[in-house]
């Protein structure tokens, strides 16, 4: 197995949404042992520490269709950086969100190295609401659309002006709960969805097979894995803000990252969504990093 160089980028931010304590989830994610863990199987580990956010939430709401905007702009904007910075120095970027809207700043960041990214978003949701058709105004639900350059133009236009990613390059597996503007979306622009159907259908084994030959054939220089743990059954994973039933379990979950590590093709990875203050435990932690543990190839014999 390659040994890599991992370097640990913590994102305490919560402001893509409304539920207080996901802001903890690095600190969760780092107290359930992912350092210690991914040094076992024999990669170099460098905890960056965290991005600075600020823990002054105001109450005032200025855009209702996308709350805490400049905030999110400061979030992702200092993410993009931190993100691109490794990658210059090697290193395997590992984030730890934080809600999901982090996902603008990865993508920012890894942008200005990819010319042709393919990103498997594994998710309940679809994560590609606009201003336009957001039910709630929360931007952790909008990462997706903005990265294909569709959103806000501070949004979009962060770290670089051009769109981030290709949305044919785009899979989304575990969805079960998309809105009507986001189906309309899938549709139109082009991208791959594996719902929970097809995974129940197909079974994680030819989605994971199926998803791989996809990318390959669209010639993707790197695959970036944004795991938001809602993609799971909160059977598994109960430390989120917005659980959905009827989603992965941890045995396909584990699948999936055993056979993204089989093929080779990874280059960047972030973990998103994780609330402490939700969790039982830190169960969803704890989760978090045990399928980092497939994912960098832990092995039991
Ligand atoms: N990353 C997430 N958990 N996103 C949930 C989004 C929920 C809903 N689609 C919304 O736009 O508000
Ligand atoms: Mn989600
Ligand atoms: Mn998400």
């Amino acid at each position: 197995m390659n040994k890599l160089n991992i370097s640990i980028i913590g994102v305490p931010s919560d402001y893509g949404q409304t539920r207080r304590g996901v802001d903890m989830g690095p600190s969760a994610i780092r107290y359930a042992g992912v350092v210690e863990r991914l040094e076992a199987i024999g990669h170099s580990v460098q905890d960056q520490g965290d991005i600075r956010v600020s823990q002054k939430h105001s109450d005032a709401v200025v855009d209702k269709k996308l709350l805490n905007l400049e905030e999110v702009v400061e979030v992702s904007t200092a993410l993009a950086r931190s993100v691109h910075e490794a990658i210059q120095q090697k290193k395997f970027p590992l984030v730890f969100g934080g809600d999901h809207s982090i996902a603008i700043g990865t993508l920012a960041g890894l942008s200005e190295h990819y010319n042709n990214l393919g990103v498997i978003w594994f998710d309940a949701h679809a994560d590609l609401n606009t201003p336009d058709t957001t039910p709630s105004g929360n931007i952790h639900g909008m990462p997706l659309a903005v990265s294909i350059g569709l959103g806000h133009e501070r949004l979009v236009k962060i770290h670089t002006d051009a769109p981030k990613i290709k949305p044919e390059n785009v899979i989304i597996i575990g969805a079960r709960s998309v809105d009507p503007g986001e189906r309309e979306l899938i549709s139109q622009q082009g991208i791959k969805v594996y719902t929970m159907h097809e995974i129940d259908r197909l079974g994680m084994t030819r989605v994971m097979e199926d998803a791989f030959a996809y990318l390959k054939e669209r010639n993707v220089d790197g695959v970036h894995l944004s795991l938001d743990l809602d993609g799971l059954d909160p059977l598994y994973t109960p430390g989120v803000g917005t659980p959905v039933p009827g989603g992965i379990t941890y045995r396909e979950s584990h699948l999936a990252m055993e056979m993204l590590q089989e093929s080779g093709m990874l280059t960047s990875a972030e973990f998103v969504e994780v609330n402490p203050i939700l969790d039982e435990k830190n169960t969803t932690a704890n989760v978090a990093v045990a399928l980092m543990g497939s994912l960098f190839g832990e092995t039991l014999v």
